[in-house]
């Protein structure tokens, strides 16, 4: 059907940017803000629920939310050590926070009085970020909040005149935010755009679409989620003809597609995720310091998305006073201490067509070698797995990244068996696969039915 307000593209991006993105598949998401310094407590009590969300939760008056600015002193916030923590992730690009639903800025915006420029210290904190991360290669996006609890003219829904006017207002003021944004900070590759996912917005696909215009005018090769658009009948995320908009798909929030559907690898697509169970700001209360991952789930999340050719994107909350929670920087090393051993298999790697999921971890392939590998993050109880090649290949060598060859048992054609071990204190372990052609290969294998 015709549409005005829906996708810009039929396929993928394949752009030197879009590359870029693409191939960086670790990245770090940082929400910090007001809601850092009660960190889920309100009125000596724990609210157990996401930080960032106390506000709303804990029916915090205005005057008194507002009045956490003056207690954001940035006493310990040093971007430098921030960035230092995404190299030691492992991530190649950030994602921060720039302003979140309270409307809080973390710039100092010349369209509202909610911003850093009236805190104790005035620090343009989006700034020093973007140079410190920038100063060691890291590419900056920036997450931008549509919703906003605190802004006038925000409305959920549009009942009649009054309302529509509004949220004209409040739309023209987030554009002027956007375009605020792209005029101070001109080297950020990426926004990410939340809250837009009530029916105010959904009726405004005009106004998505034209935020996506801008932005890329501005900034040639910006990476735009999907997570912003709706289209003229108020589609989201992929629009009424079933085409994505934006430049990948951003609906993963806390949870991961299936690891045998292959239909997700036909686009470009994201996942980010808490390090404790449900919290994006740092929230202090053992409802959330409780359930912090573990650095392998996180590995394996990192494999499962690269397996079907998605990026992941880890989440920080750095506490109050602007430091980072050290449980976290602890997470964050042992995850980056894997990278630099294994990255080979995450960093320019996607899906691994013909490759099918093995259940024991994922298949993973280098998007210009073509090479393939083995990552094991579920050794079965037998402390074995079986390859199962595509029709057709056999299997020459198994390099265990890190140390060296590994012995294999050929059980039939394409199918070898690994005997593993123990489990390994560093972590999953990842092979590097070499194959050649069969000289006299089966006939092809009829694809496992989708039962
Ligand atoms: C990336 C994540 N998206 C925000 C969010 N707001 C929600 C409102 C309702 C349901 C889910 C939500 N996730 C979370 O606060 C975090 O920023």
């Amino acid at each position: 059907m015709e549409l005005k307000y829906g996708a810009s593209r039929e396929k993928p991006r394949e752009d030197a940017a879009m590359q870029r993105f693409r191939g960086h598949r670790v990245g770090q998401f940082i929400h910090w803000g007001l809601y850092a310094l009660p960190a889920g407590r309100w009125e000596g009590k724990d609210v157990e629920f996401a930080a960032e969300f106390l506000p709303r939760v804990a029916k915090v008056p205005q005057q008194r939310w507002e009045a956490l600015a003056n207690d954001f002193t940035l006493a310990d916030f040093d971007a430098e050590r921030w960035a230092d923590t995404a190299v030691a992730l492992g991530a190649r690009y950030m994602t921060i926070t720039t302003k979140h639903h309270d409307g809080f800025c973390l710039w100092p915006s010349a369209h509202t009085d909610f911003h850093m420029g009236n805190t104790p210290s005035g620090r343009d904190v989006l700034g020093e970020l973007v140079a410190a991360y920038e100063a060691r290669g890291i590419d900056v996006n920036f997450y931008y909040s549509v919703l906003d609890w605190r802004h006038p003219d925000w409305r959920f829904t549009l009942e009649n005149d009054a309302d529509n006017l509004a949220f004209a207002r409040y739309l023209d003021f987030a554009m002027k935010q956007l375009e605020e944004l792209a005029e101070r900070y001109p080297s950020v590759k990426g926004f990410w755009f939340d809250g837009t996912w009530d029916e105010s917005v959904k009726a405004n696909g005009w106004w998505t679409w034209e935020v996506e215009r801008m932005l890329k005018e501005r900034l040639p090769g910006v990476v735009v989620n999907s997570r912003l658009r709706a289209d003229d009948l108020g589609a989201r995320h992929v629009d009424s003809n079933g085409l994505l908009m934006g430049d990948y798909e951003s609906g993963y929030e806390r949870r991961l597609p299936e690891p045998w559907d292959r239909s997700v690898a036909a686009r470009d697509w994201e996942a980010c995720m808490t390090i404790p169970q449900a919290s994006w700001g740092y929230h202090q209360g053992p409802w959330a310091q409780s359930t912090l991952k573990h650095p392998w789930d996180v590995v394996d999340m990192i494999a499962h998305c690269t397996s079907l050719g998605g990026n992941f994107l880890l989440n920080f909350g750095p506490r109050g006073d602007g430091s980072m929670a050290p449980a976290e920087v602890e997470i964050a090393r042992t995850v980056g201490e894997w990278l630099a051993v294994n990255g080979e298999a995450i960093y320019g790697c996607g899906y691994a067509e013909g490759w099918d999921y093995p259940g024991w971890g994922y298949f993973t392939r280098d998007s210009s070698t073509g090479k393939v590998f083995a990552v094991v993050t579920r050794a079965p109880a037998s402390g074995r797995i079986r390859l199962e090649l595509p029709t057709g290949l056999e299997l020459v060598g198994l390099r265990l990244l890190g140390s060296g060859e590994y012995p294999f048992k050929g059980l039939a054609d394409s199918v070898f068996e690994v005997e593993l071990g123990g489990a390994s204190n560093a972590g999953p372990r990842v092979f590097a696969v070499e194959t050649s052609a069969l000289a006299h290969p089966a006939s092809e294998k009829e694809p496992n039915p989708d039962v």
